[in-house]
């Protein structure tokens, strides 16, 4: 099994505090939807600064190839918005992705493409992929209702399409709305691809006009995900000098990640946003912290980890769709936050969960972090290197969200290649 050692910067002296640049890997959230709308534009559009992530790649293979199967991998979003845009279009289909890609529902999408017209048959299990996909004839129906509370995918899918359908779409979202920035990212995106969406909040409806997306160019944003594995570094650097810039980011951005900066004030983190992105410096940190995560679930894994090393007690709410990710991520921080010497445990039935730092200083060895597939389990366990050495297995599976990311971490902390991560000596 290969994995990486990251073994932590040597202390602080004058003039050698942490200053790192990091270029970022630009939006893979951004880069997807800007994919489709480009599609259904004709591939009209320019657009600019694409994500190098493998979720974006594997859209933009996917949207070109005449193949008659798409095997999406792991890419969620890649999975939801090709499902809606192929059967819109007409294409004749299979949607398939890795093992787990196929234990991720997605019933609820496929329940309204076929309310829609859609023609879509389970080839395996109902409600999960493999799909099968075999045309489109637009129905008389123009008004849906659409769980909120289990994927926002779905909803960003429908809304996507819902500008080529000869009635357009109003959505009406039932339940709680989880991250919702996501579905606010994709209107703004519709919108400035010309199309006619009223999204009104107060009683969670959204209508979109028959009207074709004008082709004009775009230029994605960096990733704010991304950028939470550096305020996480910042966080746990012992040096209080440590300056990070992260390039590419801006203040009033359409990406709900973005929450971290309010997130890592608590933590110790000031950001200030510069002509380039923003730089990261340190400020007093908080003894506690409670955060509703349901707007920005992605955030949960870094924060969680960050607040364990730094021994400040987190209370997380709205983690509940963790679950359904490319892990279960609540089980696996569970495993591996004991590894460093926490715990997250739940604290109430009603899904609040807490960090808990127990003997964190006291372990002697490096410890061995399993990543199960989650490319977040790699890049939010990364930062403890800023403090103690510690072993992550499978380091590739960042290339998912930012393949550059151990480049980037080699500017801050020491990362070796371990060949055979069982014979390490931890
Ligand atoms: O629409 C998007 O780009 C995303 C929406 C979120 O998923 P859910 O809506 O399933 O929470 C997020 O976790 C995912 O990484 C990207
Ligand atoms: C959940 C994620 O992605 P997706 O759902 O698109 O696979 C993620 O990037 O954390």
């Amino acid at each position: 099994m290969n994995a990486v050692r990251l073994t932590p910067p040597a202390s602080p002296v004058r003039d050698q505090s942490v200053r790192a640049s990091i270029p970022l890997a630009s939006s893979k959230s951004e880069s997807n939807r800007a994919l489709i709308i480009d599609a259904l534009t004709g591939f009209g559009c320019e657009l600019q600064n694409l994500s190098t992530a493998r979720d974006t790649q594997t859209m933009i293979r996917l949207l070109h190839s005449g193949d008659f199967t798409a095997d999406v991998l792991d890419a969620g979003t890649t999975m939801r918005f090709l499902t809606a845009y192929f059967a819109v279009t007409g294409q004749h289909k299979t949607m398939t992705g890795t093992p787990r890609m196929c234990e991720r529902p997605i019933g609820i999408l496929v329940d309204a493409l076929r309310t829609l017209g859609a023609d879509i048959t389970y080839l395996k299990n109902d409600g999960y992929p493999p799909l099968q996909l075999n045309g489109f004839r637009a129905s008389e129906i123009n008004q849906l209702s659409i769980r909120g509370d289990v994927s926002s995918q779905y909803i960003s899918a429908l809304l996507m399409i819902a500008p080529m359908l000869p009635q357009g779409l109003t959505l009406t979202l039932t339940g709680a709305v989880g991250s919702r920035p996501y579905i606010e990212m994709t209107i703004a995106q519709m919108v400035y691809f010309g199309a006619d969406v009223q999204a009104d909040w107060q009683t969670n409806t959204i209508t979109v006009a028959p009207k074709p997306y004008i082709a004009k160019p775009y230029q994605v944003e960096s990733d704010w995900s991304g950028a939470s594995y550096w305020y996480s570094v910042a966080a746990l650097a012992q040096d209080e000098q440590a300056e990070i810039e992260l390039l590419g980011l801006k203040e009033n951005s359409l990406q709900g990640d973005s929450a971290i900066v309010a997130i890592m004030r608590s933590f110790g983190v000031e950001s200030t946003f510069t002509d380039t992105g923003v730089r990261l410096t340190k400020r007093p940190a908080e003894a506690s912290l409670s955060w509703d995560f349901t707007d920005c679930p992605d955030l949960a894994q870094t924060v969680a980890v960050c607040a364990a090393v730094k021994g400040i007690t987190l209370t997380l709410t709205g983690i509940e769709s963790l679950k359904i990710k490319e892990t279960d991520r609540v089980a696996a921080l569970q495993a591996e936050l004991q590894k460093i010497g926490a715990e997250l445990v739940e604290v109430e039935t009603n899904h609040r969960y807490e960090v808990r730092t127990t003997t964190l200083s006291s372990q002697p060895h490096a410890p061995l972090i399993h990543t199960y597939d989650d490319h977040r389990m790699a890049m939010a366990f990364a930062p403890v290197a800023m403090q103690r050495e510690i072993i992550v297995e499978e380091p590739g599976v960042v290339a998912k969200s930012y393949p550059s990311f151990w480049n980037d971490m080699a500017q801050v902390v020491t990362v070796t290649e371990v060949p055979n991560s069982a014979n390490a000596t931890v």
